[in-house]
């Protein structure tokens, strides 16, 4: 698999207000690869997510220093379509949130919103979204019902369809499974490995087992800085620094 750099965070700072949330931080982001943000809450994790496709712009009175970087052109530069940015780099949010609208208009909203009509092309798209998402078969015949009438697992999914319907490059996931019963994580993180050939993954996470399950490169975060990045092998196994063994071996947080 092609493992190029996707994203870079070179030396980020981002502030709530007066409150520094983020300290210098710079990572990189490799296609092909999913990549943990790990740390005890208030860490940070979820803001650093948020910077990479510009949610929190959306938050009165915070500040961005610093360049996160996708395909070698900062998106923080003046001039940047937010709107294409959202598109090319997709969230998934931690509590499952269809719109009250049925199955089939869900997966359909992004490409609605960017402006498609055609309606053969919305059908396939949907389809395709669905299927990448492992819902298809759940719901093929039901994609006029009520998204609200799913189950919590098949809202997860059905939000990855929606995030997947119009082709993002990059897909952020903000603990995705944490509101999801055992058999529902498994599928999430079985989707995850799967989607992992077509995407540049990132994901937050509170659950240890979870990131050691599905990623291959693990970042430790604490107090807004990032401790320590390595392999996820490499990092819940020989970590480097005293900080990062102390969280693992749950001596903290
Ligand atoms: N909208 C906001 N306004 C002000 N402060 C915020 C806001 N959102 C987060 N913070 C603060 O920024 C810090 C980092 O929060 P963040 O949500 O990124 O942490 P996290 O590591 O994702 O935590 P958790 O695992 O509990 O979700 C915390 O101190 C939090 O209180």
């Amino acid at each position: 698999m092609n493992h190029e750099l996707k994203m870079a965070v070179r030396n980020l700072n981002f502030y709530y207000g007066k409150f520094h949330a983020l300290h210098d931080i710079s990572i990189d982001f490799h296609e092909n690869r999913v990549t943990a943000l790990i740390g005890p809450s208030g860490c940070g994790k979820s803001t650093l997510l948020r910077c990479l496709n510009r949610m929190n712009d959306l938050i009165a009175g915070t500040r961005v220093e610093g360049e996160v970087i996708l395909d070698g052109q900062n998106i923080y530069a003046p001039g940047m379509d937010v709107v294409t940015l959202r598109r090319r780099v997709g969230m998934v949010f931690q509590k499952p949130n269809p719109f009250p609208k049925s199955v089939f208009e869900n997966v359909a909203y992004g490409l609605r919103v960017n402006g498609i009509k055609d309606k053969a092309f919305i059908r396939e798209r949907v389809e395709t979204s669905l299927r990448q998402a492992a819902l298809w078969e759940e719901v093929k015949d039901r994609l006029k019902d009520s998204a609200l009438g799913l189950s919590g697992g098949q809202q997860q999914r059905l939000c990855i369809a929606r995030a997947l319907a119009v082709e993002p490059e990059v897909l952020l996931m903000d603990e995705p499974a944490s509101a999801l019963d055992p058999i529902a994580t498994q599928k999430i993180e079985e989707l995850i490995h799967a989607l992992k050939s077509e995407y540049t993954i990132i994901i937050v996470t509170h659950n240890m087992q979870q990131a050691a399950r599905v990623s291959d490169i693990t970042a430790f975060f604490y107090m807004g800085k990032l401790i320590e990045t390595d392999k996820t092998e490499t990092l819940f196994t020989r970590p480097k620094i005293k900080q990062t063994e102390d969280y693992i071996t749950g001596r903290f947080g």
